[in-house]
């Protein structure tokens, strides 16, 4: 049996423009997703994984002769739920060469499903990483981070960055543009996030981002505009500017909330932290739905999210240095 674990993270800046070329920095953040592996003889893949429900019922599926999990909802949701999971073990058959290779897989994670904070990253970096040591085979991090993101790519129809994974993997801050993914010095920043409690579907917003982009020049001209923020946030992040780092991520929260990718809630809990002397605050992560994050060193912008209506929980994160760890 192993077990690996793998962190969330918070995008400081860029994301949905990482998608098509421009630079994002995204920091991994103290919230972990854990996922057992254990091998099976028969070849069959069951997972369990109890943050993960449909209809309420938590998902444990694989390893019989249906293998769907017994819940009465639409296909479609069901794939949703479990293509990451399922795509994870397919990089992981192909990578060890070991095609016919079963497994138990059970999954727990301190990360919100679908809010912006990576979940689906830290399962997939875990998930690999802990079904690869399972046959004997470990990956380095950036090797790791290269599967993990393939599975994200196939599962948003070919349209995802690299930044989530290669965070996860690694861990701190990183700067991603293409394919060039590395560490980045940061500022030890004071990240308050809150959550609205609900999910955006990250392959449904890319692809409305990317159809925007396409039929309009001015949406291109916005994508770009967030590379623009995005370098000038490198340099305030150089100097350990906070204020300017505020002020940009509330430059990249305009811009992505132009490109139709906040919320009501998500608007709501940004102004809540600007209206309490945050620094600055913005979405983060594919948006419709879940996470913001705020800067502010002291107490006042999380006491005023937890109460803002529609903020179902407000939270400090703690940035970590540690990507996958390696817990058995
Ligand atoms: N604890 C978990 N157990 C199983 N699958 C998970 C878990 N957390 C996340 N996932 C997978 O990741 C998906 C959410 O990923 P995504 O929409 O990219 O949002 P985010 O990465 O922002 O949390 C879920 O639908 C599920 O497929
Ligand atoms: C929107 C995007 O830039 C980030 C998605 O982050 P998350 O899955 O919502 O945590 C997509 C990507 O980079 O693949
Ligand atoms: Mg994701």
């Amino acid at each position: 049996m192993t077990r690996s674990s793998a962190p969330g993270k918070v995008y400081l800046f860029g994301e949905h423009a990482v998608v098509y070329g421009e630079p994002a920095v995204p920091c991994a953040i103290e919230r972990r997703a854990r996922v057992e592996v254990e091998r099976r003889d028969d070849g069959h893949l069951r997972v369990n994984a109890e943050d993960l429900s449909l209809n309420g019922f938590t998902v444990e599926y694989g390893a019989t002769a249906d293998s769907r999990p017994d819940v009465d909802v639409p296909e479609s949701l069901v794939t949703a739920a479990t293509q990451y999971v399922d795509g994870a073990i397919e990089q992981v058959r192909a990578v060890t060469g070991a095609e016919d290779a079963g497994f138990d897989v059970t999954i727990e994670s301190d990360i919100p499903l679908g809010a912006g904070l990576g979940s689906s990253a830290a399962v997939v970096v875990a998930a690999i990483d802990a079904a690869t040591r399972e046959l004997g085979v470990t990956l380095e991090p950036a090797e790791l981070a290269a599967r993990a993101y393939r599975t994200e790519s196939q599962v948003q129809d070919g349209q995802a960055s690299r930044a989530d994974t290669f965070c996860s993997a690694t861990g701190g801050a990183v700067r991603v543009e293409g394919e060039d993914c590395r560490s980045l010095e940061a500022p030890d920043l004071p990240i308050v996030i809150g959550f609205d409690g609900g999910a955006g579907d990250t392959g449904q917003l890319v692809a409305g981002v990317r159809s925007l982009r396409e039929e309009y020049d001015f949406a291109a001209d916005t994508v770009e505009a967030i590379g623009d923020v995005v370098r000038n946030g490198e340099d305030a992040l150089a100097d350990g500017d906070v204020e300017e780092i505020g002020r940009l991520m509330d430059f990249n929260h305009g811009l992505l909330s132009a490109l139709g990718v906040s919320s009501r809630s998500l608007d709501t809990m940004v102004w809540a932290a600007r209206d309490a002397g945050a620094h600055g605050a913005k979405l983060t992560g594919a948006g419709g739905g879940g996470c913001i994050v705020a800067l502010d060193p002291t107490d006042e912008t999380e006491t005023a999210l937890s109460f803002t209506p529609g903020c179902e929980d407000a939270f400090r994160a703690e940035l970590t240095e540690t990507g996958v760890e390696r817990l058995e």
